[in-house]
């Protein structure tokens, strides 16, 4: 749940990518607050600056102007504070390294004796539903059970922040529905704040208390929605509540009016 304490604050966050064929203004306004403990979809059209986004909040780009703020200070580089898992999660595991040895790697970079990062390992494993498979290697494993296992080594890390871009477009639906509902039960029992990007208009209001809402490149933020659904969510009766048909369709109208260049900036 959100403690109304400003965790995230994005203000007029600007990037142009320079290259050699021309630049591109990938970013144009974007500006936002997130309160901790808050889980905010965010959705657009494709190309729209979605990743540009997370990577800039995640400081693994920088802005060309704008300011991102962490718990009230710049965030100018990558921050412990902060947690990021990718769609290909195929490549973000080291095929060499079992699933226990993934999972704690990132944390070798933190001041922990050997028995504390065994116990946060066992804990994110556990919490994932993956204890059993802690000697496999990632090749050994389902394309589900291997984003479970980039879930974990993000949950694992403690982040302040988890930050997901698309982690489930690559796996199939029923798979996705579990890994969502999982997404929402770490969230609620580990107050862990959620930046989430997704293509799927379903899932970013199944998923968000907040869903906003991109227009096309050069980006703005054209609507910041409050999903007003109960907060207990499953996947049968939320999908079926007339709010959840009504909330889609409003997102799915925005998202078209971006398409054709219709939305106003604010
Ligand atoms: N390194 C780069 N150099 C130049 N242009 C880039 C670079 N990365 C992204 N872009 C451009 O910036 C714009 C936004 O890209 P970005 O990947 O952030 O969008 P997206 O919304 O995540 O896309 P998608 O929905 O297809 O995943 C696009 O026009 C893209 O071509």
């Amino acid at each position: 749940m959100s403690d109304r304490r400003t965790l995230l604050r994005v203000e007029h966050l600007r990037k142009v990518y320079e290259s050699a064929t021309g630049d591109v203004e990938a970013i144009g306004d974007i500006s936002f607050t997130m309160d901790a403990g808050e889980l905010i979809c965010v959705v657009g059209p494709s190309g729209c600056g979605k990743t540009t986004l997370l990577k800039c909040l995640a400081g693994l780009l920088r802005p060309t102007s704008g300011v991102v703020e962490m718990d009230g200070a710049p965030v100018t580089g990558p921050s412990p504070a902060m947690a990021v898992v990718f769609q290909e999660y195929g490549r973000s595991l080291y095929p060499w390294l079992t699933v226990r040895g993934n999972v704690e790697l990132p944390l070798r970079h933190k001041k922990l004796t050997r028995a504390a990062r065994s116990r946060l390992v066992v804990d994110a494993l556990e919490a994932v539903g993956l204890a059993h498979a802690a000697r496999s290697h990632p090749w050994q494993l389902s394309g589900g059970m291997q984003q479970r296992v980039a879930i974990a080594r993000a949950i694992a890390y403690q982040p302040d922040v988890l930050i997901m871009d698309e982690p489930f477009a690559a796996v199939d639906a029923q798979t996705r529905a579990d890994l969502e509902d999982l997404v929402r039960e770490l969230h609620a029992s580990r107050s862990i704040s959620v930046v989430f990007v997704t293509h799927d208009i379903d899932e970013s209001v199944y998923l968000g208390q907040r869903v906003l809402v991109l227009s096309t490149s050069p980006t703005w933020v054209q609507e910041d929605l409050a999903i007003d659904l109960p907060p207990e969510r499953d996947q049968i009766t939320t999908r079926a509540l007339p709010r959840f048909t009504q909330l889609r369709t409003h997102v799915y109208d925005q998202i078209q009016r971006a398409k054709r260049g219709q939305a106003v900036a604010p």
